[in-house]
């Protein structure tokens, strides 16, 4: 049965009367300080700012809705503003960070770590060698009696059901030995990693400081792959030569298995050995280590900021944000480049055009009846339960999870909720690309590490979509942007704005 869902939402309202949700969201500068209420429902906000902008002023945006969401002081300020000299930090901001780091909470809490670092690990330092080698061997010893590989790669499939689709069409383009080759190797190297870093899991006791938890197709690999060039972080113990898997654990989303994501020790078995640590902060003398998940999904399902807050309670958040249209084509570009059939494109008109209160008869936006039921169960679904059956495949194939998803601002919530906003900045794609420098070192300085040892060195854009001449057609766009996007996309450019009224960030 299908049920007409012409406005994905609630009737949009006039951007100026949606109440941010805001923005600890944004970041950290001393002279613009600002009294936000946590992010609501956008659905359900109303307009009751009453502020001043500029340096240095007040800005307080009072609690509007029944529900008398709590405040919170939080600093918000764009991006480029907050951009440190980049070229020669001054000495004195350099020692009042150092004094930060060395009196962040967490660095309190690790002080046993120095003990660690600088007397057992040299003692041990052999031993732990040795032991790492072994699980490596080990292995690649169990890899090769194959029931692992096939075991690990089918739960790594259910999690990420696009892969099969990859040899799919490997076999049709290339025949269908190379794509068996393909896959063996594949699923053999998947099976080394894992088993390498259960078998070496003593060594390896970390949890992620923070994590990029979004949105998808909004630059969180390149994002990531600048972070990794800081001596002093490492992102997850990935899969070698494989970008996406050498930056994503996929672990709340079941990479291994339904009813393991939510165990802290499996969860710390995707992170690197105490050896990174203690070669980052002995050897290389960083003042603090840290390493970070990379899994822009995380962002989109309701049920995983209940995880991560129960695994990792003092993580810091980092969003990276972009018009939604624009994210759900390249994934939709993504996804098809990939083999994955899916039953809808965003590049075709709307079929039957709308009615005049803006609703569309296009099948393509005419969801299952228990599409939102399902999102509910999600919502629902507590941190220790198995991850329902159906899950990823819907997540991934179905047009309803792409929309729910692009509303960025009720997909924040419940991490704004677990987290406070505080522990969450928000970083435009826009003014990432635009001034990568200072983006990255910004969110260097909000998830506390040391931005004087860090060096940059211009990237070049990674996981760029194919499109082949596919473009997504501008009466979907507009559409999209008008039934689904509008409240949330309104709600996300305050936040971006610091509070101050910007509802026109996207398109
Ligand atoms: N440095 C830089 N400059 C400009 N654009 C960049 C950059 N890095 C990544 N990108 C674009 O970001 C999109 C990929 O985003 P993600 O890495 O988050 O994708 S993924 O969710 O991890 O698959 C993808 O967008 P599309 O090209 O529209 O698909 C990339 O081209």
């Amino acid at each position: 049965m299908q049920r007409h869902l012409g406005t994905g939402q609630q009737p949009v309202q006039d951007a100026s009367q949606m109440h941010i949700g805001p923005s600890g969201l944004c970041l950290v500068r001393e002279e613009q300080q600002l009294q936000l209420n946590t992010l609501e429902p956008v659905n359900t906000l109303r307009h009751s700012a009453t502020g001043s902008t500029g340096s240095g002023q007040h800005y307080p945006l009072s609690p509007s809705s029944s529900v008398g969401t709590p405040t919170a002081t939080v600093s918000v300020v764009p991006v480029a503003a907050a951009a440190p000299d980049v070229e020669a930090p001054a000495a004195a901001d350099h020692q009042q960070q150092q004094q930060q780091l060395v009196e962040h909470p967490s660095t309190k809490r690790n002080a046993s770590w120095k003990f660690v670092n600088y007397c057992i690990i040299p003692l041990a330092l052999p031993l732990l060698a040795a032991w790492w080698l072994l699980a490596l061997l080990l292995a690649a010893a169990a890899t090769f009696s194959i029931w692992p590989s096939l075991l690990l790669a089918r739960r790594l499939y259910w999690a990420c059901p696009f892969i099969p689709c990859i040899w799919a069409k490997l076999a049709r383009e290339q025949g269908a030995l190379a794509a068996w080759l393909l896959r063996l190797q594949f699923e053999g190297a998947h099976c080394v990693t894992v088993l390498g870093r259960l078998l070496s899991l003593p060594l390896r006791p970390h949890l992620p400081a923070f994590y990029i938890l979004g949105f998808p197709k909004c630059g969180t690999t390149s994002l990531a792959s600048y972070l990794r060039a800081h001596p002093g972080i490492s992102g997850i113990s990935g899969m070698p030569g494989h970008e996406a898997f050498g930056k994503e654990s996929h672990f709340f989303g079941g990479m291994l298995g339904r009813g393991a994501a939510s165990s802290a020790t499996l969860y710390r078995s995707s992170f690197p050995t105490i050896m990174t640590r203690w070669w980052a902060e002995v050897v290389r003398g960083v003042p603090r280590w840290l390493c970070f998940d990379a899994c822009p999904t995380y962002a989109c399902l309701p049920y995983m900021a209940a995880r991560a807050k129960a695994l990792t309670p003092n993580a810091k958040l980092v969003v990276m944000v972009r018009d939604p249209a624009a994210g759900v084509f390249s994934a939709e570009t993504m996804l098809r480049n990939m083999g994955v059939d899916l039953p809808w494109s965003l590049s075709t008109p709307l079929a039957h055009g709308t009615d005049a209160a803006g609703h569309s008869s296009d099948p393509r936006f005419q969801f299952p009846a228990d599409a939102d039921e399902f999102w509910q169960h999600l919502q629902r679904l507590g941190p220790e339960e198995p991850l329902p059956e159906d899950m990823p495949q819907r997540f991934y194939t179905h047009l309803h999870s792409y929309l729910m998803a692009g509303r960025f601002a009720d997909r924040l919530q419940p991490w704004l909720d677990a987290f406070g906003p505080d522990n969450l900045l928000l970083v435009d794609y826009k003014q990432f690309v635009a001034q990568p420098e200072a983006t990255v070192r910004q969110v260097l300085t909000f998830v506390g590490a040391d931005i004087s040892r860090y060096s940059f060195k211009q990237q070049a854009a990674r996981m760029v979509g194919q499109y082949k001449g596919a473009r997504m057609h501008p009466e979907v766009a507009g559409w999209l942007h008008a039934n689904w996007f509008a409240d949330s996309n309104a709600a996300i450019a305050r936040m971006l704005a610091g509070g101050k009224p910007q509802p026109e960030a996207w398109p």
